[in-house]
């Protein structure tokens, strides 16, 4: 799925009143039924609705999905900034007229919307956020940035229309009051903002409401950002052949562990078992194959008689793809050795940890990476390679600088993990969860995305693949488990590729 800039979603929905053709009240009728719809169906009738209305289009939503839960039973306490007609925008004063008498409504006209009477909330009562949506330009005027804080400080659920208020549609969000949402209803597309570690928090949980923005134009769009969804992720999946052999889904070779870290060699072949590859051969130290050959007796080992990496393995050119770097260490030998892998062979790697503090630590290296390859840095590692940035944009700039220089495709780690190919384009992921961050998940990643590789993915293929089959083994063991049980050993057993 397209991510679509604030201005881009402007001209998305024109394009569409144009086109379709439909006007743009009906346009918002549209909207704001996708968003009341949300609402039945997940939010019980004995629980009141606090709606703040702002003098946008948000704020028309905002009104239009009052009306649409008053009739359908809910009871609604309608707050507006301001409801002078000649302030509010023409969709926002069309639904103020149509709000039917018997809402409960307040507004400083009627001298009684006012931030104190928020103390007369029922606690359990919801806050529907219409304050701002895509359309905020600037520093926030008062009385928002106050409203917004005395709504953080309630304990209150919040549910915000399109975008929490406040929130800047893609950079620029720093330090700014933005309302803290347990749900975003966002509209069409997610935002770029939403998905990023500067303000994507405040969101909440993010549920996309599609609401039949023209497809001719969405077809057209460009843009650099993507959301990976299961239909990206069925377009790659590759059915398994009925006469396959084992010889014909290649083989990987996974590098890691040292000495008393055998634990991340385990998880990393366990992962790399479930991605369909042929064969799976793990080169560790040789007294730290115990647990691995027996947890994981389908793995073959290759032993390196050091207790690290201090040996390249045998006839490197088996392999159909390597993964190295889950616990490896950084000894000298081993950055010998490294160096030493990185000279003899073209084969695409999977990269991670140690093996990229090597490549941060050792600038000369990095001209010797297959080009091909995927590196995969969580933002302490990404920071060790490319330096400190001052904002997510720049930062996104660094990685995609990385990606084009070794050619190769970056996975930065974390919420919405981000997947930046080498020509610029950037996928975030829609799976995941907070359970996952915690020792060993990033092994299982290495493991599997190698084994994809392996199997004869190309590296954008295996990483957007790999990334949301873990992130969806996160969400399965979040069910089975709970967030603060599961553990990166649970993701191995919820890896499949079960894409519906
Ligand atoms: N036909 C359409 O255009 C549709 C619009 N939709 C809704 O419309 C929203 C966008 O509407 P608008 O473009 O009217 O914008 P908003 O309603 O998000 O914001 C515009 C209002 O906020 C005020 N404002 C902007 N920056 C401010 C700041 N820094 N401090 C204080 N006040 C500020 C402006 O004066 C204006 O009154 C979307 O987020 C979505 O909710 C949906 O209904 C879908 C259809
Ligand atoms: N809050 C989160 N939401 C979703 N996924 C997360 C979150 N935190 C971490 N993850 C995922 O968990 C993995 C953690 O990797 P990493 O930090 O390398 O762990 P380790 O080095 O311990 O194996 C990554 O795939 C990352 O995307
Ligand atoms: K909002």
């Amino acid at each position: 799925m397209k991510i679509l800039t604030g201005s881009q979603i402007k001209e998305a929905d024109q394009y569409t009143i144009k086109n379709e053709p439909i006007d743009s009240i009906a346009l918002m009728e549209r909207a704001s039924n996708a968003i009341a719809q949300w609402v039945c169906e997940n939010i019980d009738k004995t629980i009141s609705l606090l709606f703040l209305v702002g003098k946008g289009n948000n704020g028309g939503d905002g009104l239009a999905v009052a009306r649409i839960l008053f009739h359908a039973g809910y009871d609604c306490l309608v707050c507006m900034l301001t409801d002078k007609e000649d302030e509010l925008s023409e969709e926002c004063r069309y639904n103020l007229e149509r709000l039917p008498k018997y809402v409960r409504f307040d507004s400083p006209s009627l001298r009684r919307f006012s931030i104190v009477r928020f103390s007369d909330l029922e606690p359990d009562a919801i806050i529907i956020d219409a304050l701002l949506g895509s359309g905020v330009k600037g520093d926030l005027r008062e009385p928002l940035s106050e409203i917004i804080d005395q709504v953080n400080g309630l304990p209150n659920k919040v549910i915000s229309v399109d975008l929490p208020s406040g929130m800047k549609t893609e950079f620029g969000n720093a330090g700014q009051s933005i309302i803290k949402a347990g749900v975003t209803l966002t509209l069409e597309f997610p935002k770029l903002a939403m998905l990023l570690p500067e303000a994507g928090e405040y969101c909440g949980d993010i549920k996309i409401l599609p609401i039949g923005l023209s497809k001719d134009f969405i077809d057209k769009a460009i843009t650099e950002y993507h959301y990976i969804t299961n239909d990206l992720i069925k377009g790659i999946v590759r059915k398994r052949d009925k006469f396959a052999h084992k010889g014909i889904y290649g083989h990987a070779l996974l590098i890691c562990g040292s000495r008393g870290m055998s634990g991340a060699a385990v998880l990393c072949a366990g992962a790399a078992l479930r991605s369909g590859c042929g064969l799976v051969t793990v080169h560790l130290p040789q007294l730290e194959r115990f647990s691995l050959q027996a947890i994981y007796p389908s793995a073959m080992t290759s032993l390196d008689n050091d207790d690290c990496f201090s040996e390249l393995p045998e006839n490197l050119d088996n392999y159909s793809a390597i993964g190295i770097g889950c616990g490896l260490g950084k000894a000298p030998r081993t950055i010998k050795t490294f160096e030493l892998l990185l000279k003899s062979s073209t084969k695409p790697m999977v990269i991670d940890a140690d093996a990229l503090n090597i490549l941060a630590d050792n600038y000369e290296l990095r001209q010797f990476v297959p080009e091909g390859s995927i590196l995969t840095p969580h933002p302490g590692e990404l920071k060790r390679l490319v330096g400190e940035w001052k904002d997510e944009q720049e930062k996104i700039l660094l990685v995609r600088e990385l990606a084009a220089n070794l050619k190769s495709v970056i996975i930065v780690k974390g919420a919405h993990t981000m997947v930046c190919l080498p020509g610029g384009n950037c996928y975030f992921n829609s799976t995941g969860n907070s359970g996952m961050a915690k020792g060993g998940s990033g092994d299982v990643l290495t493991g599997y995305v190698t084994g994809l590789l392996a199997r004869g993915y190309n590296n954008w293929q295996a990483a957007i693949l790999g990334v949301y089959i873990h992130g969806l083994a996160g969400d399965r063991a979040s069910v089975r488990y709970g967030l603060e049980a599961m553990n990166s050993k649970d993701l191995i057993d919820e890896l499949t590729l079960d894409i519906k």
